[in-house]
């Protein structure tokens, strides 16, 4: 039985998560004062996608920890709108996305990358982005916002054989 291979975790900044989408925090963007000042407005941090027949929506999701080894098993996608995730409770995840379809043979040519939240950071995938079901650190509630509606709208690839770590 091969073992399996480790990926190296990055940090993620929004430089680094651009080709796959945005990073919702409030470091590094400006803010206004609203309600009489008692609030900072921290607007447009990411761009939610969705096909004309879908909506967009708000839900929410009740994530229990992942256990070590962190190991992946699925990559997928959602071809007709963007899917944002983040954390309810300031709980740190683990973000793994693939910058094309993989070839489900072949984990040595797939273009994975590897990021963690410290937990005050959301993430928007892009309308098509391939990327692993969520990784939670923690047992964590998390704030989706994606696309329902008719259609097909998750595409998923098993890659559990391909025996990869997340080294975290
Ligand atoms: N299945 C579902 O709604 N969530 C996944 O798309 C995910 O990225 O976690
Ligand atoms: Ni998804």
């Amino acid at each position: 039985m091969s073992m399996p291979r480790s990926l190296p975790v990055e940090p993620l900044t929004a430089e680094a998560f651009a080709p796959y989408g945005q990073v919702i925090e409030c470091a590094g963007h400006r803010s206004l004062p609203i309600n009489h000042a008692t609030s900072r407005r921290f607007s447009d941090l990411a761009q939610l996608e969705t096909d004309p027949d879908g909506r967009l929506a708000l839900s929410i999701f009740q994530a229990r920890a992942r256990q070590r080894p962190y190991l992946l098993d699925t990559l997928e996608r959602h071809p007709l709108g963007s899917q944002a995730f983040m954390p309810l409770n300031g709980q740190p995840f683990l973000i793994v996305v693939c910058a094309a379809r993989p070839a489900p043979e072949a984990p040595e040519t797939a273009a994975l990358k590897a990021f963690v939240s410290h937990g005050k950071q959301g993430i928007n995938f892009r309308r098509g982005t391939w990327h692993h079901p969520l990784l939670a650190l923690a047992d964590a509630d998390f704030l989706v916002a994606d696309r329902l509606g008719p259609g097909h709208n998750c595409e998923e690839i098993d890659i559990a054989h391909w025996q990869i770590r997340v080294d975290y």
